[in-house]
């Protein structure tokens, strides 16, 4: 899809008359490399190549606005209730951008009453509206050294017109939404409800996944956090697996459509010898396929480590009758199959047929990876996402999403962020260096014609792959067969 400045322009609900809080000391603010004024734009793109392509002059390029604070604003600050609402699953930080939100409306803009909607947008319906958390510094100071949310979170459709009436009835005239790709949809519905109606609310989202599956953003917030958490759990079972006679361990990882939390918590440690992720198909069966691979590693080095993401290998549950069809749930979020057995099963199937004796490690750490408190990055990152999406409200921007882009804070038309998922590229730098790490770029070992045993038992290098060509790492060696198929050979 190519992006023209319009489409990434966001809409406003007026002109701002107010003075910020702030204006005399941004008039008196110089512009660096590391400050964007306030009618500055980002570029969405940032290679030479990208940019020469348009042949456009500079201002013409597609661009984001700036985050920030602004000299003059929408809102009477005196005049405003903030209302916020967390929605979809739990994720590291989600109380950070509460308490960063509360504390930038109430000590910088002097905002007098914030509520937080209880457990999503269920807390927005008729039945639950009028039981609020009121926000208060004192009431959210300590809340980041929890992982969670004080206000609860839930999945599940809500009518867009019943919250629009509990944001008229609780005169609420900002509202920050923090949630997943469906939370940002539910707040685009909400704001083009109130456009209808034409209520003069703004709508901000602060977009959240652990499976840093959003778009235009450069790493959602509490995704490093839980990453961090899920390379602890690869150590653990790397540990078992190495001390156990034809060790097999293997960690089942979130990450519905997109690998992310996979690659990042393998590369973390560095110990996996075999990544699986939804973007990248595999076979069980064959020369090329994981039972063979898996066997090749048991025999090289004596034990093996998987890391499978939970949306990896769909299609081989489906296969095997082991896919519910269809299945969904409250948000219509897809209900995978379990990927994890699968591959206990058959690698221990397969392993003790060739003759050997495996003894399988197996963690599926689920929720304890996303149920942390955030780290310190993660936490500077939430407390900063919180400041611009404030300032963004204040200066009666709508529909409009917070987010980090090539390091610098931009506002982005919250249809965007839900336009598209973000998943990892089978020719990316990142599922690349996944496949360096691994050693699935280092040339095959020598196997003797028609045999299955690795003559060669270095580790790393009794990976092999049948496109590999001559000695030089290049991309042959994951190179998928024919015709969008994508599937692949693991190398
Ligand atoms: N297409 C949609 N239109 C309107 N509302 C939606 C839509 N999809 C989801 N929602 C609402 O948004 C809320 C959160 O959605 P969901 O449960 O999918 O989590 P999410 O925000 O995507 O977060 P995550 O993916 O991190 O778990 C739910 O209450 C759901 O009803
Ligand atoms: O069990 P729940 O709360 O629906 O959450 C599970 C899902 O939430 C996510 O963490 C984020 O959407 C997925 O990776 C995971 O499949
Ligand atoms: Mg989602």
């Amino acid at each position: 899809m190519t992006l023209h400045l319009d489409d990434l322009s966001v809409r406003h609900l007026g002109e701002c008359h107010y003075d910020s809080p702030l204006s005399e000391m941004l008039a008196a603010k110089r512009t660096s490399p590391h400050y964007v004024a306030e009618g500055d734009r980002v570029l969405l793109e940032d290679t030479v190549s990208m940019l020469a392509e348009h042949d456009l002059p500079s201002e013409q390029l597609p661009s984001f606005e700036a985050a920030g604070p602004r000299r003059k604003i929408y809102f009477d600050p005196a005049e405003v209730t903030a209302g916020i609402v967390t929605a979809g699953g739990l994720c590291p930080g989600l109380n950070d951008v509460i308490r960063g939100l509360v504390q930038e409306l109430t000590v910088l803009y002097d905002v007098k009453r914030i509520l937080g909607f209880r457990n999503g947008f269920r807390g927005m319906t008729a039945e639950h509206r009028n039981d609020t958390i009121e926000l208060t510094p004192d009431r959210v100071r300590d809340i980041h050294n929890a992982g969670g949310t004080i206000l609860g979170s839930s999945r599940g459709a809500q009518d867009a017109d019943e919250m629009v009436d509990s944001l008229v009835l609780r005169d609420i005239n900002v509202l920050f939404v923090i949630g997943g790709d469906g939370g940002m949809k539910a707040a685009t519905n909400l704001a083009a409800a109130i456009q209808r109606r034409g209520h003069d609310i703004a709508v901000i989202g602060v977009p959240k996944t652990i499976d840093n599956d959003l778009p235009y953003t450069d790493q959602s917030f509490g995704f490093q956090s839980a990453f961090a958490q899920a390379a602890n759990f690869i150590s653990s079972v790397s540990v078992e697996a190495a001390a156990s006679p034809d060790g097999i361990g293997i960690v089942k990882l979130m990450g519905r459509h997109s690998g992310f939390i996979a690659c990042y918590a393998s590369l973390a440690r560095n110990a996996a010898d075999i990544v699986l992720i939804p973007e990248v198909p595999f076979a069980l069966e064959g020369e090329d396929g994981l039972l063979a691979r898996v066997e090749q590693h048991v025999r090289a080095k004596g034990y093996v480590v998987i890391v499978v993401a939970e949306g990896a290998g769909q299609d081989l549950l489906e296969e095997r009758g082991l896919l519910e069809a269809d299945a969904t749930d409250a948000s219509g979020n897809a209900r995978l199959g379990d990927i994890g057995a699968l591959l206990r099963e058959s690698i221990t199937a397969h392993l003790t047929e060739v003759g050997l004796a495996p003894t399988v490690r197996y963690i599926d750490p689920s929720y304890a990876i996303r149920s942390v408190t955030a780290n310190a990055y993660d936490s500077v990152y939430c407390l900063r996402l919180a400041h611009a999406a404030v300032h963004a409200a204040m200066a009666g921007r709508t529909e409009t999403a917070v987010v980090r882009w090539r390091r610098r804070f931009v506002h982005v038309p919250m249809s965007l962020i839900t336009s598209r998922r973000n998943q990892v590229d089978p020719d990316g730098d990142l599922w690349m260096s996944v496949l360096e790490a691994t050693g699935h770029l280092v040339p095959p070992p020598a196997r003797s014609p028609g045999s299955a045993e690795v003559v060669d038992r270095g580790g790393a290098g009794a990976c092999r792959s049948t496109s590999w060509e001559g000695g030089a790492a290049t991309r042959r060696g994951v190179e998928f067969s024919g015709g969008g198929s994508q599937r692949g050979s693991l190398c």
